[in-house]
């Protein structure tokens, strides 16, 4: 784990999270395989993502003796998926936290003018009660990450966390600017954007490798 130069990003900078990116990136990995290593990514990014949640003593008996343990207090969690390719984040998150409430945030990115366009929302009722991570791979011109925090925030949700594998600085800044007060997690922070928008080096489009539509 590292703090980046920009403020409230962290990039998950650890040896199995770097290997499998680099499995995930190249270009003969399947379909299946892509799925996998993005399920398995998530895992260790939950991990991080969930760091400042609270929790409550409680007391109890192990077979030896009673002891003062720790649980997660109040309502806890709800996962965002921006559809379709936060799905593949969403499954891996979901095997850690299997009980947590999830939302989902239909948005595609308008090739033309790199604009996201809306086309379904779905989210619990008591999202200002919970710990909201917002999951999608991609973090390109940031656009569609802060319109998605956007909506959330016009829901009720309150602390918000946005769990991404890849990211680029113009798209890092156009974030943090637009939303100071939420946190990044990211797997690495890529070179740049090249002209049609796309993570440069990159993995491709996320959602066709993940679903296998190109
Ligand atoms: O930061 P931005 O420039 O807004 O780009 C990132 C968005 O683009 C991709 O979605 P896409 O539009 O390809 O939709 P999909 O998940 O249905 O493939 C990606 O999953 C992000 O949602
Ligand atoms: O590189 C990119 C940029 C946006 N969306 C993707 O899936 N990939
Ligand atoms: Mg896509």
């Amino acid at each position: 784990m590292q703090p980046s130069s920009f403020p409230n990003v962290t990039v998950l900078d650890h040896p199995l999270v770097r290997h499998k990116l680099t499995r995930l990136r190249q270009v003969e990995t399947s379909t299946a395989g892509f799925r996998r290593l993005t399920r398995e990514i998530s895992l260790l990014m939950a991990y991080e993502a969930t760091r400042d949640m609270k929790l409550e003593d409680v007391e109890i008996e192990t077979p030896l003796e009673p002891m003062t343990g720790q649980l997660l207090s109040g309502k806890k969690l709800c996962f965002v998926s921006i559809l379709r390719a936060g799905n593949g984040i969403l499954d891996g998150m979901l095997d850690l936290v299997p009980a947590a409430r999830v939302g989902h945030l239909g948005l595609y990115r308008d090739p033309a003018t790199l604009e996201p366009v809306e086309y379904y929302i779905k989210l619990p009722e008591d999202m200002g009660e919970r710990l909201c991570i917002v999951v999608d791979p991609m973090l390109a011109t940031g656009h569609s990450a802060a319109a998605a925090v956007t909506k959330l925030k016009q829901a009720g949700a309150r602390q918000i966390v946005f769990v991404c594998l890849l990211s680029v600085p113009e798209g890092l800044r156009a974030f943090t600017a637009a939303h100071p007060d939420v946190k990044v997690v990211t797997a690495a922070i890529d070179r740049e954007l090249d002209d049609h928008g796309y993570i440069r080096p990159g993995l491709g489009d996320a959602g066709d490798r993940l679903f296998g539509t190109k």
